[in-house]
């Protein structure tokens, strides 16, 4: 069996870790902060942020990144996402040499856009650890509350990497009865769509804070994945991805369930919490408040219509209320549903920069 390391030990990380230690491998659980992994290895038990779950013997809890890293034949990036360049920087120095040893495999499970570069998390550690086409980073990302997963109940998740080799090994070590992994080759579609339902889950939340009921929750959610599709395909997406689970299915989990923090984020801010205390009072990371801002600004600089997301910026960058917000979408100019037609004249253009 392989000896397998996940860094963050939230919730998250602290789910994938069961996951791969009931699949028989050595896991090696990496926290940075020296109290926390000390007391989860010695209680067996992840009481900050997933208290339902309790540590299979074989996953070893460290603050060590040299013991956590060394042998490791995978290494999981689960911290947030402001997080990702910085433990990447901390990781390189004890990671093998590419050119004489076997090379771990380097994946991501977190969901967010890099502030102000706008890169994904992918692009992100291919920059910071050299990564060239042979070793390209794997993701995993869909509809998964941690809770659900922590709890053994039914998910299903993608893999996604250039190499479907190294999309198949990821599937081989997570997959278990109740946990199903697909693999998948588009690794922006994937990446952008586990992002940016985040933007659409805070906004649920804040309908839902505000008094709106189903009707104004569908048409979000409907409308966000219009968004979502629009930006993602801009930056070379497949746009089926976004029908998958990486998509929509990881939209529906997010954007209706009270489980997610984004969710819960955003029915404070309709309930009218100050916006910056909400994040703050959750005590994790809520990705969908950070995802916003680039999500905006990416979209403006891109020139992608994104109005949802333009409405939940303003709220939580305090130029308006959820209600005005709410209004000024209402009123906007009269449009048609987007049709194959529209689809096409997004798409043509793209495949003509490809071929030139
Ligand atoms: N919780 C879920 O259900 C879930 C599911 C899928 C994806 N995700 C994604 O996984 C990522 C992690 O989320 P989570 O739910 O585990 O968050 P969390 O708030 O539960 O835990 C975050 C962890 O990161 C650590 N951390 C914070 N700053 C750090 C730093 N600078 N360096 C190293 N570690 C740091 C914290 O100590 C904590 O252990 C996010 O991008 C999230 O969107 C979460
Ligand atoms: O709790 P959230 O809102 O961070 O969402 C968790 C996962 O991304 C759901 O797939």
């Amino acid at each position: 069996m392989a000896q397998l390391t996940i860094l963050g030990a939230g919730s998250w990380g602290s789910a994938l870790a069961m996951v791969l230690a009931e699949n028989g491998h050595e896991v090696t659980l990496w926290s940075h902060n020296e109290y926390h992994a000390q007391m989860m290895q010695e209680t067996r038990q992840n009481t900050r942020y997933l208290e339902q779950l309790t540590f299979p013997e074989n996953v070893t809890i460290t603050a060590d990144l040299a013991t956590a890293v060394r042998d490791a034949a995978l290494i999981n990036f689960v911290v947030p996402t402001k997080a990702i360049r910085q433990v990447a920087q901390q990781i390189k120095p004890y990671l093998k040499d590419k050119r004489t040893d076997e090379w771990p495999i380097i994946m991501h499970s977190s969901k967010g856009l890099e502030q102000k570069t706008y890169l994904r998390i992918s692009e992100v550690l291919t920059e910071e650890l050299n990564l060239t086409e042979e070793h390209p980073v794997v993701v995993l990302s869909g509809p998964s509350h941690a809770e659900e997963v922590a709890n053994h109940d039914v998910t299903a998740i993608t893999a996604a990497s250039q190499s479907l080799e190294a999309a198949e090994r990821v599937q081989q070590y997570f997959m278990t009865d109740d946990f199903r992994v697909y693999t998948n080759r588009d690794v922006i579609g994937v990446e952008t769509g586990g992002a940016l339902k985040n933007i659409i889950a805070l906004g649920a939340g804040i309908l839902a804070g505000t008094g709106y009921g189903d009707n104004a929750k569908a048409a979000l959610v409907t409308r966000g994945l219009a968004e979502i599709s629009r930006l993602g395909i801009a930056v070379g997406a497949d746009p089926l991805t976004f029908m998958g689970l990486s998509g929509v299915g990881d939209l529906i989990v997010t954007a209706t369930s009270s489980h997610s923090r984004n969710w819960r984020a955003g029915y404070q801010i309709g309930q009218g919490a100050p916006i910056d205390t909400v994040e703050e009072q959750m005590g994790m990371v809520v990705e969908g408040m950070a995802t916003t801002i680039a999500g905006y600004e990416v979209a403006q600089k891109l020139h992608v219509e994104m109005p949802i997301t333009t409405a939940i910026y303003e709220v939580i960058t305090e130029q308006t209320t959820p209600q005005a917000a709410i209004q000024q979408l209402m009123r906007r100019d009269k449009k048609g549903e987007v049709h194959f037609t529209d689809l096409q004249s997004v798409l043509t253009p793209l495949e003509q920069d490809k071929g030139e």
